[in-house]
């Protein structure tokens, strides 16, 4: 035997998995190529050749690599829609935007929000304990766009600004469903989105010059204008950033709020638990900030995290050659990472398939084993403020009854762009007493 290590195998003599099933069932497929060939083999996705990394020590080296190899790939669509917003930056002007963004998304800023999205929150889960509601993905996804608009624009629901925004967004919104190459000139929706993409950077534009001080109190908007007043231009213009916010915000955080709910309703238990503590929230709100605060709920949140992390794979493209898991890859190679193709193993998580949040209570399992913020240079910036909405909205929701399912689960799941009903669910929150 020798010492040296062994010299990189080729990219193409990496292990083939089948793409079969994928669309059904695509967490199955890629658990079953995982376990079968380790943590990087190869399979088409969306009829493209890619490079699948997965597991725990297989992300490990992934985002250890990634900077200066790997650039986020991304279409001419999203060059287009997006400009010069953080994901389609590269090298200093991307570290340079995500200094700059950071501290208005996290940390100290986080208490200030406290109020403002517990404004937003509070008539939509008072209607849940009222009436209920037949479309629960409809009315999370219309409840996170009130509270990204109010946290990171300043707009508050009753407002002029909030039905002009909420329009704007849409048409933006759709327009990233158009071809993402040379067809999307001849398609309606890229043309309503370039001009929706105008509007909406006037109105933030406009929302800036009526800031003074903190004008728009409990918002991010105040501190992104002054860290970006001075910043330099490879570090990207606010509006794009801005945008890239509320995209990134919406169908990722309103994907765990389901699931927290859909598991909290299928979990009467760990359902009381939580709502014992989210009647302590009522009377300290500054509760859902304190890091060892709310155990339960924050559980709930890890476990829900662990079981339904609302995205599927997250694609990149080799700028140069570098050796991955013990194979070469080739510049030019696109490279997907799953967040949660690690989640389900069952050496870091005992019966891996249940629904277990006490699992994080005990020590049994550990949130740093999780990805589903992803990891590296595109870690997730808005997780502190993702975990925020959803523990603010679960605690408001469990303050008021229980959550119900009244037709039972999902019975049809769509993975992109994040973990979703596809039919409508109908939900309740059941008074306790
Ligand atoms: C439950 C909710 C969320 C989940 C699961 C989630 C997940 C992720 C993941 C996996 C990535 C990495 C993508 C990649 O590797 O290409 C990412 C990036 C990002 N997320 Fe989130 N996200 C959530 C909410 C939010 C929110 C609320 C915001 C902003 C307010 C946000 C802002 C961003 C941004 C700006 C990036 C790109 C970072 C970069 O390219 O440097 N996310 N998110």
């Amino acid at each position: 035997m020798s010492d040296q290590p062994a010299a990189p195998t080729s990219v193409a003599l990496l292990p083939q998995h089948p793409a079969d099933g994928f669309t059904a069932d695509p967490l199955g497929v890629l658990q079953e190529g995982h376990r079968r060939h380790g943590p990087v083999f190869r399979m088409p996705v969306d009829g493209v050749d890619t490079v699948l990394v997965g597991t725990w020590a297989g992300l490990g080296e992934l985002f250890a690599a990634e900077r200066g190899r790997l650039d986020v790939l991304n279409t001419p669509l999203v060059h287009d829609l997006f400009g010069r917003a953080l994901f389609n930056l590269t090298a200093d002007g991307h570290g340079e935007a995500r200094r700059r963004l950071r501290p208005a998304l996290s940390g100290r800023a986080l208490p200030g929000y406290v109020p403002s999205l517990l404004d937003v929150i509070g008539p939509a889960t008072e209607q849940w304990a009222l009436h209920g509601t037949a479309d629960l993905h409809g009315q999370v996804r219309e409840l996170t766009g009130a509270m990204s608009a109010r946290v990171l624009l300043g707009i508050t629901p009753g407002e002029t600004d909030a039905a002009q925004f909420a329009a704007a967004f849409e048409e933006f919104v759709a327009a990233t469903g158009a071809p993402p190459g040379p067809a999307r000139y001849a398609d309606r929706r890229y043309w309503a989105g370039r001009s929706a993409r105008r509007e909406l950077h006037a109105l933030f534009a406009r929302r800036a010059a009526q800031l003074c001080g903190d004008a728009a109190g409990g918002s991010a908007l105040a501190g992104l204008v002054a860290a970006f007043a001075d910043a330099p231009h490879e570090a990207g213009p606010l509006a794009d950033h801005l945008l890239a916010l509320l995209i990134a915000a919406r169908e990722t955080t309103a994907s765990l709020l389901i699931w927290c709910l859909v598991e909290l309703a299928g979990n009467r238990q760990d359902a009381e638990y939580a709502a014992a503590e989210a009647r302590t929230v009522a009377a300290d709100p500054d509760r859902l900030v304190a890091r060892d605060a709310l155990p339960a709920l924050r559980s709930v949140l890890a476990e829900t995290l662990r079981l339904h992390a609302p995205n599927l794979l997250s694609i990149r493209k080799a700028v140069c050659p570098f050796t991955l898991a013990g194979h070469r890859i080739e510049a030019g190679t696109r490279v997907a990472y799953s967040p949660s193709a690690g989640h389900f193993d069952p050496e870091a998580f005992l019966r891996p398939g249940q629904f277990r949040p006490g699992r994080f209570l005990s020590g049994q399992a550990s949130a740093s084993r999780l990805w589903a913020f992803g990891g590296g240079a595109h870690a997730c910036l808005g997780r502190p403020l993702a975990e925020l909405m959803v523990l603010a909205v679960m605690a408001a929701a469990l303050q008021r009854g229980i959550p119900h399912l009244p037709a039972g689960p999902p019975a049809r799941i769509s993975f992109r762009p994040a973990k979703a009903p596809i039919d409508p669910l109908p939900f309740a929150l059941e008074s306790l007493s």
